[in-house]
């Protein structure tokens, strides 16, 4: 398959291996492997139902595929096969974060106390798991500070230190998904799974929300995959796209590969595969130029 990316330069971090997951009678994913690639940002998208977040709840270790391996490979080279993990430990030793496609705040809790929430583990660690936190131990009194540092950087990040003290509930639709990434960034993830992230964003928080996921890429390292309907984010902040269809996969590629895809067009305008000519045909003529 032509694929517009130079696999043989890429450092894959995930790779998804004949993954497949049934639900009784239904095949949600079917004999489905692709790889992303470390420091990337790769977008997972498809038609509805085609199978996307199966996909994120199998890496993520909500479900349990019927088949398949799922490894992941920290910088540092230790690997995990995280089909065999419980959510916990995916998010904990793989170091894997998501978030999800409603939004799942602490709602009462301030933004800033919702970044140092996320830090918790880390915390427990310093006062041992005793009272010594209580007692202002030096150990955890420099993890306390170490977090405050933390959540102050990604909530600048986030363009959110103005409403540090706000409750989470009261931010707008945009700056609540912002706040999910920077309390994900705040556990220091390897590996970012974000779950329709400009879902109901509007064009401006839609330029927010990019400009966040760019600099995620390009200050950390952190490598993202993305599920998102919202063609206009994809195109502009992914290194590469997986196309799904019916839990297979139908594309693979760099952006402007996978959108001249005939097969992706296809999938998209729901018509079979040999009528995707005649269709562009007919677009081109309404649209010169125009593509998905
Ligand atoms: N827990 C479940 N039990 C039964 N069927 C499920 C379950 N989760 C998903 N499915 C089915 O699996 C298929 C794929 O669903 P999935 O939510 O993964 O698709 P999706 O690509 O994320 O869709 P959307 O873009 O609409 O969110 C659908 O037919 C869905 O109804």
């Amino acid at each position: 398959m032509a694929t517009g990316v130079n696999m043989m330069t890429k450092d894959p971090i995930l790779k998804v291996e004949h993954l497949s997951m049934r639900f009784g009678g239904l095949m949600a994913i079917n004999d489905l492997s692709f790889e992303a690639y470390r420091g990337n940002i790769t977008a997972l998208i498809g038609p509805n139902g085609a199978g996307k977040t199966t996909v994120f709840n199998c890496i993520t270790g909500f479900y349990k595929p019927t088949m398949g391996m799922i490894t992941m490979r920290q910088k540092a080279g230790k690997e995990f096969l995280l089909e065999r993990m419980s959510d916990f430990e995916v998010t904990r030793d793989a170091k894997v974060a998501r978030t999800f496609q409603n939004i799942r705040l602490f709602s009462g809790l301030t933004v800033l106390e919702n970044l140092l929430v996320a830090q918790h583990n880390k915390l427990m660690l310093a006062s041992g798991y005793t009272i010594l936190g209580l007692l202002g131990f030096p150990a955890y009194k420099k993890a306390a500070a170490e977090s405050i540092e933390q959540a102050k950087y990604w909530l600048d990040k986030a363009s959110l230190t103005d409403r540090a003290d706000d409750p989470a509930g009261d931010l707008p639709y945009g700056a609540q998904r912002r706040l999910e990434i920077a309390r994900a960034m705040c556990t220091a993830p390897e590996f970012l799974c974000l779950d329709e992230p400009a879902a109901g964003l509007n064009p401006r928080e839609s330029l927010a929300l990019n400009e966040l996921l760019r600099s995620i890429r390009s200050d950390t390292g952190t490598s993202i995959l993305l599920i998102e309907h919202d063609m206009s984010v994809v195109m502009e902040i992914s290194d590469h796209v997986v196309v799904l269809e019916y839990g297979q996969k139908i594309s693979d590629g760099n952006p402007e590969h996978v959108k001249n895809d005939p097969k992706v067009i296809a999938a998209y305008l729901g018509v079979e595969d040999d009528e995707v000519d005649e269709v562009i045909e007919e677009i081109e003529h309404i649209a010169p130029g125009g593509t998905l």
